[in-house]
């Protein structure tokens, strides 16, 4: 859990080193995707990571999820090594929002089933949704920071919310419990403008007030620029752009699309 173990540094509160991963090895499909890639996050920093198709973008994700296995290196989350914990562990520290709404809900469930459901993992309940009425106060609460009237429609079912919606109660649910790491895979990509916006803007209040450390993968560069402290650029499983502090306020559009271009012309595009 996250209070049971101390980071070393806070400059390695997530650590990848030295990561190297091939999909289909041996076969005409293989896919040398990292070879000894690194990747440090402080804690507490909002990292926007952006980059071409096929990058390693939601490999990076998926092996801190523990859904990929990597072939070497070590990966490491508050000072715990957790890449050969088994994936369900993962998710005890770790919170993630799909760019599906469907998937970080269950939509025959309630608002309150769902939050219940949260609430009780990495608990001997587990998947269990026992409700405990005590705990309704807290979720009320909780739903106010969504500010989208959901407080009071408790006993609604998931699948009844627009998918803006389902992306603002799938963020609050993944962040409900004391996590390490937030991981957002794209996670407004699905939304009209507007909802998307909307998503964004609470992403940001939800960070800010529970001071998270983030991973947020996504395609659209002016949420890239805007948000986060720090904005990574992927191309072909390494970083050719890593930008914090005054250098990445300075940072606009056209010089994101300018360095796209830069690699594309590399591959012969
Ligand atoms: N489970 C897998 N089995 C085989 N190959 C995989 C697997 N997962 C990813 N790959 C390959 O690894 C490379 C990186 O994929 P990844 O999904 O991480 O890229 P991405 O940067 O997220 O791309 P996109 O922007 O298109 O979503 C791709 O060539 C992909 O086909």
């Amino acid at each position: 859990m996250s209070t049971q173990h101390k980071s070393d540094t806070m400059a390695d509160y997530v650590a990848m080193r030295r990561i190297c991963k091939t999909f289909n090895r041996d076969s005409l499909n293989e896919i040398r995707l990292f070879q000894n890639f690194n990747l440090e996050i402080p804690k507490g920093q909002f990292v926007a990571v952006i980059g071409s198709n096929g990058s390693g973008k939601t490999t990076i994700l998926n092996i801190l999820c523990g859904s990929v296995p990597i072939d070497s290196g070590s990966v490491s989350v508050n000072g715990k090594e957790i890449s050969r914990l088994p994936e369900h562990q993962h998710s005890e520290f770790i919170g993630r929002v799909f760019q599906d709404p469907s998937k970080g809900t269950c939509p025959q469930l309630t608002i309150l089933e769902n939050m219940a459901l949260a609430d009780n993992k990495g608990t001997r309940f587990g998947l269990h949704f026992g409700i405990n009425r005590k705990r309704i106060p807290y979720y009320r609460s909780q739903l106010e920071l969504l500010k989208l009237g959901l407080e009071d429609k408790l006993n609604l079912p998931v699948s009844s919310l627009s998918g803006g919606q389902r992306q603002a109660l799938a963020l609050l649910i993944s962040t409900m419990t004391p996590i390490d790491l937030l991981i957002l895979d794209e996670h407004t990509a699905a939304l009209d403008p507007r909802s998307s916006e909307n998503v964004m803007e609470l992403t940001q209040r939800i960070v800010g007030e529970k001071k998270l450390t983030v991973l947020m993968v996504t395609h659209n560069l002016k949420y890239a620029i805007r948000y986060g402290d720090r904005l990574i650029m992927m191309h072909r499983g390494g970083i050719v752009l890593d930008a914090a502090g005054e250098e990445k306020v300075a940072l606009q559009t056209k010089d994101l699309t300018e360095k796209f271009n830069e690699i594309s012309l590399e591959d012969g595009n």
